[in-house]
């Protein structure tokens, strides 16, 4: 649908202040009344919604003057227009994009359910649905936050009052696993999720951009601990580099060269390790490739007490619980000499890229999202509309101060710290990692200067720190991402002293996030200044930039001044390391959202087959067909030609352990055969048809087991294409299309899963014992 030009949206926000005036004259009842007015309109077609749209949006402006204090501003207004015709809105940090919000959500709240605003983090979530909250309720609608409460676990959450909501505030994994896990339900009670009608994302660059190189995995059952860990770990420790592998510039990828292969073979005694008989064995080579070579001890994980924990990239954070996938952690964990943890097999996954693209709509807000307008298009179809700031901007931004050493960088931005000090200007330290705070905070301890340290391990602490990080005298040292989301206030005196002043000690991993940062200052058309201080050993440079810039650096590391003037040949280092780091990442996202193509074509036809055997009432057809399948595949296929099983071990397995035959089976033509299968297969189901006479109960056996076997099936597929997926990305070095390679051995792997969920399905159909409980509740066990 072509999108609505920006003169329009200007059109549309001037009717909406017109209508507001209305609005004005009328009592609190008549006010709250219009929703179910505007309901009536919309009649639960989300295709009347524009239609109603200037008046819901006027009808929330004066509830918010009303419930909240705040009468949102006419940029606001256009800001929400615009996002409800596809757009990812660019609305300056401290705009009011949480009161923006309102807007296009109650809007699509009068339609019904499915309606979510997708926050940066579990606080935000709670916070706004609380704050926010008390608008909808207000105007008749529901509201609700599907994130845990403080001190609540994922699993005591009441899912169908959360997902009962017209309008529901989490978070993009709260939302993906609750996805997956509707998915793996037995029944349509179960299921609690509404169809994705609406998102809006905040933060959306962080969601769509930043958080999509990874899929989302649940992991349930171990898997079979192999016993390759420990040889390939050997053996790779002996390798040497450029010799036997290789690791790319930028540290991500490595691989082994033909002559480390060959070294391999002589140490393991085995032919050819890349044919397919040694699959397994290699797949544990390159994972003991990476453990030892690309994981670093200290950056990625930590090792405490006989376990290794991951560390947050962002935040320094430790991330106990969580585990690299695939055999990652175990190969990490053999690297490190601790006891192997049990391996989970991946059971349901989905790539974000697809979560969000099954939305009906979808519609974003943002701080910056300009620099990645291209790829909001091509991926999800939507455009970037920049807002004007509510007031000017006049916030400062200093051009970068940059050194040779971090040590030069750091004892001289201690300097601008001491000078606001002493003014009691308020500053805020922004730093890339917590090792870097904890430092800076050191340092601070050392000039005595006393200060707030934001490592708190929640985003509650976080938040009330930040809050009073304006304040006469303030001084404050945050990771980049803590804090997020929350507003920072400051008082007519420190707008006197110029606002508050940050201070980066490094540029971050992209332009967003340093513009996020200086976001901080200034807000709202207040006074404010930002600077960075930045050195050629700051990470962004020493992982992302030419040798040459980093021979240079180590051969002048003794230089202690800046590295000044406009023809510096370093003027343009970090910008260019952030764009070569961009351009990476875009890759990486690229291929996930490749890779991640197949694995929803896949799913969405499991998914699709589950939903009809939930909501069906007859299952008499289905399991007909797959008796029909399992027989004629077992006397065509299997029993003659693969395995030479024999009927009767066949039986046995898979339809009734308890058969006893006078007959020789093996003598009977294949049609005698097949048709003997069926005959026995029909006679166990009416076994049990006679058992559960109620309709009711019958139905709900059939549809328990074939589910059963369907996830059953399909859970070990996932698993299969994770592990398919790291090899083939693993040997992509030398392959001319990994992608297409994925999808054929994904494709025949599908296939292979349909015969397994069939003879499942039989086996379950057949075997299962049930026992009929006193309350008319029937309990199966399965064989
Ligand atoms: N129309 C308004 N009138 C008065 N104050 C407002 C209005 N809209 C928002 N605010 C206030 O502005 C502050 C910033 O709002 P908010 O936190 O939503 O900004 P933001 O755009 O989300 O910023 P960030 O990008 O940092 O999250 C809040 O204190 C909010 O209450």
């Amino acid at each position: 649908m072509p999108k609505l030009h920006q003169r329009k949206y200007r059109k549309i926000t001037k009717q909406i202040l017109k209508r507001m005036a209305g609005y004005q004259q009328m009592s609190d009842a008549e006010l709250q009344h219009q929703t179910q007015l505007l309901q009536r309109q919309v009649n639960g077609q989300r295709r009347n919604l524009k239609k109603v749209l200037p008046a819901a949006y006027a009808v929330v402006c004066e509830a918010s003057k009303r419930v909240l204090g705040l009468s949102p501003f006419p940029v606001q207004i256009l800001g929400a227009v615009a996002m409800e015709d596809g757009n990812v809105v660019e609305m300056k940090t401290g705009e009011g994009k949480t009161l923006t919000a309102t807007m296009p959500m109650y809007l699509h709240g009068l339609a019904g359910r499915g309606n979510y605003l997708i926050t940066a983090n579990e606080y935000l979530a709670n916070r706004d649905s609380e704050t926010m909250g008390k608008l909808y309720r207000w105007l008749g609608l529901s509201v609700s936050s599907a994130v845990p409460q403080p001190g609540q676990d994922a699993d005591q959450r009441d899912l169908a009052k959360i997902y009962q909501a017209n309008i529901v505030y989490t978070t993009n994994s709260t939302l993906g696993f609750d996805y997956l896990f509707d998915n793996l339900a037995k029944t349509k009670e179960e299921q609690h999720l509404p169809s994705f009608n609406f998102a809006l994302l905040d933060e959306a660059d962080a969601v769509l951009l930043d958080a999509a190189q990874t899929p989302l995995v649940i992991s349930g059952t171990p898997r079979v601990q192999s016993n390759f860990l420990g040889n390939a770990d050997q053996v790779v420790k002996l390798l040497h580099q450029d010799r036997d592998y290789q690791i790319s510039d930028d540290r991500k990828n490595i691989w082994f060269t033909p002559e480390g292969i060959v070294r391999m073979e002589k140490y393991l005694d085995v032919d050819n390790l890349l044919s397919h008989e040694w699959r397994d064995l290699y797949c544990h080579l390159v994972l003991a490739l990476r453990a030892n070579y690309l994981i670093k001890k200290n950056r990625d994980y930590v090792v405490h007490d006989d376990e290794v924990v991951l560390i947050d990239q962002h935040n320094g954070r430790e991330l106990p619980g969580m585990k690299m996938q695939a055999g990652m952690h175990q190969a990490v964990e053999t690297k490190e000499n601790v006891s192997v943890s049990q391996e989970q097999r991946a059971m349901a996954t989905i790539t974000y890229q697809n979560l969000f693209r099954m939305f009906h709509q979808l519609a974003g807000m943002t701080g910056t999202a300009a620099t990645d307008a291209k790829e909001f298009l091509e991926v999800y179809n939507l455009t970037v509309f920049k807002v004007p700031t509510n007031k000017p901007n006049i916030r400062i931004d200093l051009p970068d101060r940059l050194y040779i050493t971090n040590q030069a960088k750091l004892v001289d931005s201690l300097q601008v710290v001491k000078q606001a000090y002493a003014q009691r200007r308020p500053i805020l330290i922004e730093t890339g990692s917590l090792e870097l705070s904890v430092l800076y905070s050191r340092l601070l301890l050392q000039a005595e200067i006393p200060h707030s340290v934001l490592n708190a391990r929640s985003e509650v602490k976080e938040a009330d720190i930040i809050r009073h990080a304006g304040e006469l005298g303030a001084v404050t040292v945050s990771t980049a991402m803590a804090g997020r989301g929350t507003d920072i206030r400051i008082a007519p005196a420190v707008e006197k002293l110029g606002g508050l002043l940050v201070l980066g000690t490094e540029r971050m991993q992209n332009k967003r996030i340093d513009n996020q940062l200086r976001g901080r200052a200034g807000r709202q058309g207040a006074p404010g200044e930002s600077v960075f201080y930045t050195s050629l050993e700051d990470k962004i440079v020493t992982e992302h930039s030419t040798r040459s810039v980093q021979k240079f650096a180590r051969q002048h590391a003794q230089q202690q001044q800046q590295l000044l003037g406009k023809k510096s040949r370093f003027k343009h280092v970090i910008d260019r390391a952030q764009r070569f780091l961009a351009n990476q990442q875009r890759a990486a996202r690229f291929e996930t959202l490749q890779y991640g193509e197949i694995t929803r074509l896949q799913r969405k036809a499991v998914y699709l087959q589950r939903d009809q055997i939930m909501t069906a009432t007859d299952l008499s057809a289905i399991i007909q067909k797959t008796f029909h399948f399992v027989a004629h595949e077992f006397v065509y296929h299997r029993g003659y030609q693969n395995h030479g099983e024999t009927l009767l071990e066949f039986i046995y397995q898979n339809i009734d352990p308890s058969y006893r035959s006078a007959t020789d089976l093996q003598l009977e033509s294949r049609k005698q055969q097949e048709s003997r299968l069926l005959q026995l297969m029909n006679d166990r189901l009416q076994r049990l048809h006679e058992q559960l006479v109620d309709q009711q109960q019958w139905l709900y056996f059939q549809r328990v087991t074939l589910l059963r076997a369907i996830d059953q099936g399909w859970i070990g597929q996932v698993d299969h294409l994770e592990v398919l997926m790291r090899v083939i990305k693993e040997r992509s070095i030398a392959q001319v299309n990994p992608i297409y390679e994925f999808q054929r051995e994904g494709q025949k792997a599908f296939d292979k899963m349909k015969t397994v969920i069939n003879l499942k399905a039989v086996q379950n159909v057949t075997n299962s014992e049930v026992i009929i409980k006193k309350d008319g509740k029937i309990e199966i066990e399965f064989p």
